[in-house]
């Protein structure tokens, strides 16, 4: 039998025979307990309604992810999909994917924005990604016009918990933040190579936005992307109010 070598945790871990213990912890902070955690709260933001939006994280060499189009704010840790960091290609929805454990319940599908979330594990080795529907990141797309390319905003001190690349040191007050805008494709998963393409044009970029729906934000830890999500979430909102005020969005004045 093939084995994963979890050797973080001093274990080797027989593929299958053993794989429920990856998704069984008493630790709250254990991905399979935090990632249906976190969803609840999201979903209560109005990030992840109607099923769509979610969280992926790493441990280890394994990555966990939610199920795809379940109310995502009822996911129990017995609903996770683990799949190994290592893959040879972007582990695309039915593509060959080498899963280390898939959940029993019939008719679940790992979530479709996981190729997504690899680009931001592959690209800038975070350790969690957070994809949101957000209503304030969808009107921003919106305000801003087709023509836009990326969103950027000076001087509002929320910047500040926003970091280079994501997962770099923390913006500064007078730093200008930057997120580039991709457009929107019939699929969630052929938005992986716009994605990646705007990661590579814009290095210090924290987040992805995609126009009519929504955004991806990524961080060197579960706690930094909800603190980087949370901070250009309320960028996102007090953009859109200052353009509807006629507000400029860069300067002091
Ligand atoms: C209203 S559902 C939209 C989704 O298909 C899509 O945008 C999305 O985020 C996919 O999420 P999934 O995790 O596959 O349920
Ligand atoms: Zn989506």
């Amino acid at each position: 039998m093939s084995a994963l070598n979890l050797e973080e945790y001093g274990a080797v871990v027989p593929l299958s025979a053993d794989a429920e213990r990856l998704v069984k912890s008493d630790d709250p902070e254990h991905p399979a307990n935090l990632i249906p955690q976190l969803c609840r709260e999201f979903y209560k933001l109005g990030w992840v309604t109607g099923t769509g939006g979610g969280i992926s994280m790493r441990r280890g060499p394994l990555v966990y992810l939610a199920p795809s189009g379940v109310q995502k704010e009822r996911i129990l840790p017995e609903h996770m999909f683990v799949l190994p960091f290592a893959q040879s290609s972007v582990p695309k929805p039915g593509s060959t994917r080498d899963f280390v454990r898939v959940p029993s319940k019939k008719g679940l599908s790992e979530s479709q924005c996981t190729p997504l979330f690899w680009n931001a594990f592959t690209a800038r080795d975070a350790q969690s990604c957070i994809h949101t529907h957000s209503q304030h990141a969808v009107m921003l797309t919106l305000l801003l016009g087709k023509n836009a390319k990326s969103f950027r905003i000076s001087h509002q001190e929320m910047i500040k918990g926003v970091r280079l690349g994501g997962v770099g040191k923390t913006l500064a007050f007078f730093n200008t933040l930057e997120v580039p805008i991709i457009e929107n494709t019939a699929r969630e998963e052929d938005l992986t190579e716009s994605m990646a393409q705007a990661m590579a044009d814009y290095p210090d970029a924290a987040a992805i936005l995609v126009r009519r729906h929504g955004v991806y934000v990524w961080g060197p830890t579960w706690e930094s992307a909800k603190t980087q999500a949370e901070c250009l979430d309320y960028l996102f909102e007090i953009a859109v109010k200052m353009l509807q005020a006629g507000l400029p969005l860069e300067g002091d004045n």
